[in-house]
């Protein structure tokens, strides 16, 4: 059985009286355990794509399947309790809470769960055990980003989503954190759907899906994906 799968999916945003198609009838299956990357210029409905498929957002029309469960018409309470169970979120700015160390942002998540995983050993895996006890102001990007893959990694779910993850680290850092990500999908299974402009980064997926104007446009299965030290930008 698929982890996710999306029939013929809309979403129109309403301002005043123009309508904008975010998704145009996007179609796609996400099996359990698929490094899948994303790609599509800017506007091609990423974002949108992943907060529907993550329960930030619902579609206008359509059906979204996560193990074979209809997400696309549950109620607030509902969309909350499947988020905080089922899916960890990685984004472009990190959004860590200033005020909390390393290993507090990384427990705050871990009170959400019932089964979650242990906080020191998460980041001992992300390579942060030695900056537990740091503020975010006191660590780099790359670090910052790796606080919260820990934080996503905690809950221990089934889906990681990341949205641009290395849209604001340089090429190295990107690479080192792209490496965080495979390490987990591969020891845990964790299915990750990582979305970005930067078609290089596609190379390592086990699955590429490009979006043009609302649709997936392409699916490519990877036979054989690159490890991240080996993209090159
Ligand atoms: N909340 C919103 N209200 C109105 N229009 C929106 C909203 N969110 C997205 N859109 C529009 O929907 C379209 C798709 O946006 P989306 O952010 O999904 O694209 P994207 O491929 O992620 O782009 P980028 O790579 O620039 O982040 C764009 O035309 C955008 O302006």
């Amino acid at each position: 059985m698929s982890l996710i799968s999306l029939e013929d999916v809309w979403k129109t945003y309403r301002m005043d009286r123009v309508e904008v198609h975010a998704l145009r009838g996007a179609t796609l299956e996400v099996g359990e355990g698929e490094f899948v990357v994303i790609l599509g210029p800017s506007g091609s409905g990423k974002t949108t794509l992943l907060n529907i498929i993550g329960g930030i957002d619902l579609p206008t029309k359509g059906k979204v399947y996560f193990r074979g469960r209809d997400i696309s018409k549950l109620d607030d309470r509902e969309l909350t309790l499947h988020r905080r169970k089922n899916v960890g979120f990685v984004f472009q700015f990190f959004n860590l809470l200033p005020t909390l160390t390393a290993r507090e942002n990384v427990m705050i998540a871990q009170e959400l769960v019932d089964n979650p995983r242990d906080v020191d050993e998460v980041l001992e895996f992300v390579g942060l055990g030695d900056r537990a006890n740091h503020f975010p102001s006191e660590l780099s990007g790359g670090e910052q980003q790796r606080v919260a893959i820990a934080r996503a990694l905690v809950k221990n779910p089934p889906l990681i989503l990341a949205d641009e993850p290395t849209g604001s680290l340089d090429l190295e850092t990107g690479k080192r954190v792209l490496r965080v990500m495979r390490d987990i999908n591969r020891e845990s299974r964790i299915t990750f759907i990582l979305v970005t402009h930067n078609s290089v980064i596609g190379e390592m997926a086990d699955k590429i899906v490009r979006l043009r104007d609302g649709k997936v446009a392409d699916i490519k299965i990877n036979e054989s994906p690159l490890e991240p030290e080996e993209l090159e930008w």
